[in-house]
């Protein structure tokens, strides 16, 4: 549990680096790997079995790692199997599995609000993901509300107050152990009376109790397709890439109990384990909206494949 909002500190930036930083040791591992094979005349089964390995313990999956396997086998490096060479193939087989599942979060809906559900396990960056959204929608102009439906803890409900403080939206909360339902719907009249553009919907992330938090959301979704049938319009699950394979059987659960609509990754910044990223839309192809970098209001990013792929292949 966190209930410590960090400093607004959004002066400088160095995302970029910070994203390199996070993926070093997934890249570091590969060429790691690679090092036996670099110099060799030509890549034979047994090295594209160790490059295979070397991708499935860099999180990227057995199916990515299949996948990248197969397109270095069609490469035939038969002379020049030099680092570089490779790298430049895998990145390029990344991108090609990151590329179709890019796609922003875009604020469409009509009539508004667009009512966007975010939901995930705590601790896996969901309140400051949900503050760093609100953020960049004001950055491109729409008003924004956001809905405290984690009533669990009041420290959630707190933690919220605080970025919605900062960021400068309106919130609706209730009581601590109050009904997530009601409060959602309050939010929903209060953003459509006041022509709101996006309604950004905190939830309860308690996984333990599987069917408690099926039942919960199921209930948040009833009311919401009450007011508007097109609600929720995003469901948004938030995922710690520090978790590594553990991030791919949440969206499993997530998708069981809330329907999962899209991706965002955080902590890519500080993480060995961000190749997960692959894993999960090569298995799932579920879009990815962005990604966060950092604990800063502006340390959510776009997510780009390309730029993504050669990071994690150690050649940005
Ligand atoms: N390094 C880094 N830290 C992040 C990122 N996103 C969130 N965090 C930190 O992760 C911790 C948990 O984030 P929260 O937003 O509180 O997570 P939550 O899912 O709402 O969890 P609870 O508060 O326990 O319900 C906080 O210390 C955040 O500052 C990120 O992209 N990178």
């Amino acid at each position: 549990m966190n209930t410590q909002v960090p400093p607004d500190n959004t002066a400088g930036d160095g995302w970029s680096e910070r994203l390199f930083g996070g993926f070093r040791k997934t890249s570091e591992r590969l060429s790691g790997n690679l090092s036996g094979i670099v110099g060799k005349t030509r890549l034979d089964d047994e090295q594209l079995d160790h490059l295979e390995d070397a991708l499935i313990m860099s999180d990227l999956g057995p199916r990515a790692a299949a996948r990248i396997r197969a397109r270095l086998a069609d490469e035939r490096f038969e002379r020049d199997a030099d680092e570089r060479a490779i790298m430049e193939v895998v990145a390029r087989e990344i991108a090609e599995i990151l590329r179709p599942v890019a796609k922003p979060l875009d604020i469409i809906a009509f009539p508004r609000p667009q009512v966007i559900l975010v939901i995930g396990v705590n601790g896996s960056g969901k309140t400051t993901t949900i503050a760093k959204l609100a953020h960049l929608f004001q950055e491109q102009d729409y008003s924004v509300m956001l809905a405290a439906g984690d009533t669990f803890r009041a420290a959630a409900i707190g933690q919220l107050g605080v970025w919605a403080e900062r960021v400068g939206v309106p919130i609706v909360r209730g009581p601590e152990g109050g009904d997530p339902a009601s409060i959602v719907f309050d939010a929903v009249k209060a953003a459509t009376d006041q022509g709101i553009d996006a309604l950004i919907v905190d939830t309860a992330g308690r996984l333990q109790n599987k069917r408690e938090l099926m039942d919960e959301l199921a209930k948040i979704r009833r009311v919401l397709g009450r007011l508007n049938p097109a609600a929720p319009h995003d469901v948004v699950l938030v995922l710690d890439a520090t978790n590594g394979q553990n991030a791919l059987s949440q969206i499993e659960v997530f998708k069981e109990v809330a329907g999962v609509s899209g991706l965002i990754m955080t902590k890519l910044d500080g993480t060995a384990r961000g190749g997960v990223l692959v894993a999960a839309a090569e298995q799932y192809g579920l879009p990815i909206h962005a990604i966060g970098v950092g604990e800063r209001i502006d340390d959510l990013r776009p997510f780009n494949p390309d730029l993504l792929a050669r990071v994690i292949a150690g050649i940005a």
